[in-house]
């Protein structure tokens, strides 16, 4: 590391397809110096990711803490699609940009709205490296057996139709996380993750390394998610277009943001449906219902696939806050070695907490996930290598 004293902070850029999260970190302490969140892009003042970002750079020069600070060593941007190429932090040039664009068609609600931010943050500061961290870098890892669709060799190989997995960069951090929490080495723990925001996906990592994860060759693919439908038959698309008359674009949107909970019973958040529950609504009941019966799928499934589980996190926005959603999920899985403290996983908590009885062979844990520290890290070493 050869890293100026001078220059210790990285600046990270999380561009999601209706927000913008940021942080500005001191890597020298690990102190966050600054933090924010600019939603509903698209739907009200903020007209789109250029206007996002402005705001960002706003919100950190009224704090002092402006772009054209010459304590930044960084940017690193969260960039979802890395295809087969970019499995590691990379260094952005005209040419890894280009590559970026060539992705968008594999996640057109994500990669658009990363290169924006990318585009913007170069014109702010052309002086500065900026760092893509890849979503799909973690699990670059995984097996063949859980990389490959049961299809054609050659047209899979022609058209890059494979399992990439998304989150990765949660994935990472939360299984390190928990580690740490139970005191264990994490070359020698088992670890199912949730992660459950908008977008959803499970992942089995074992010893650190991915093996398994929910999401393919797009975010679609998995978990029921707040507006995207998950795991369903691939002929249900032939189905619509030859039978319904819907275009292939039609049936993008219609999985895509039509979808999940959303197309269930008309809410995406899960704080709407579990007071729309409360209230004994049926359709939010069996949003949530089906939003569960996948979730609990996907535990067996990894359990099987990790042969021995040491702990099962919870994070991302749902998985963090809704208890309701962890116990709906492990309910009855005594059988898989898993109990429930009821009483640990209604209480309130900032910080990685274990939510399993004391006699749970399985730990079960709600881990606050930080993508944003983790951008920063890899920024960093990779500037200062
Ligand atoms: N207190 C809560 N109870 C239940 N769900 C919550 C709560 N707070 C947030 N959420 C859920 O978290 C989701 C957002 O999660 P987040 O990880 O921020 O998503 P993303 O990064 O994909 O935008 C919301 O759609 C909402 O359903
Ligand atoms: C990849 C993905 O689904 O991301 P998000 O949850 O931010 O939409
Ligand atoms: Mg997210």
């Amino acid at each position: 590391m050869n890293h100026s004293p001078d220059r210790t902070r990285v600046l990270v850029v999380n561009s999601g397809s209706s927000s913008v999260k940021y942080q500005l970190l001191d890597m020298a302490d690990g102190n966050r110096l600054a933090a924010g969140l600019v939603e509903r892009i698209g739907e009200g003042p903020v007209a789109d990711h250029t206007a996002a970002l402005k705001q960002v750079a706003d919100e950190l020069s009224a704090q002092g803490l402006g772009i054209d600070s010459p304590a930044l060593a960084a940017v690193g941007h969260r960039v979802v699609h890395g295809g087969t190429r970019f499995t590691e932090p990379t260094l952005i040039t005209d040419e890894v940009l280009a590559e970026i664009e060539k992705l968008v068609p594999l996640a057109p609600l994500h990669n658009p709205a990363n290169i924006t931010g990318i585009k913007v943050a170069r014109q702010l500061r052309p002086d500065l490296p900026q760092v893509a961290v890849f979503d799909t870098a973690f699990h670059s890892t995984m097996p063949e057996a859980a990389a490959r669709y049961a299809i054609d060799t050659d047209t899979a190989d022609r058209y890059g139709v494979r399992r990439y997995g998304f989150h990765g960069t949660s994935h990472a951090y939360v299984s390190k996380a928990v580690a740490e929490l139970l005191g264990k080495d994490l070359a020698e723990t088992h670890t199912i993750v949730l992660h459950l925001g908008n977008g959803a996906s499970a992942s089995a990592v074992a010893g650190g390394v991915c093996v398994d994860t929910s999401m393919g060759l797009t975010p679609l693919e998995g978990l029921v998610m707040g507006t995207r439908s998950g795991d369903i038959d691939p002929a249900a698309i032939f189905h619509l277009a030859r039978v319904g008359g819907m275009s292939v674009d039609e049936i993008d949107t219609l999985l895509n943001k039509r979808s999940g909970l959303l197309g269930l019973c008309g809410d995406n958040d899960m704080r709407e449906i579990g007071r729309r529950m409360g209230e004994g609504d049926q359709d939010a009941q069996l949003a949530f219902d089906v939003y569960i019966h996948r979730l609990r799928k996907y535990v067996g499934a990894y359990t099987a696939v990790l042969g021995r589980v040491d702990a099962i996190a919870f994070t991302a926005g749902v998985g963090e806050n809704s208890a309701a959603v962890r116990e709906a999920t492990l309910r009855g899985l005594a059988v898989l070695g898993v109990e429930v403290d009821t009483v640990r996983n209604a209480l309130r908590g900032t910080s990685a907490r274990l939510i399993s009885t004391e006699n749970s062979p399985v730990a079960v844990a709600v881990v606050p996930t930080d993508e944003e520290r983790e951008i920063a890290t890899q920024t960093y070493r990779l500037v200062g290598a």
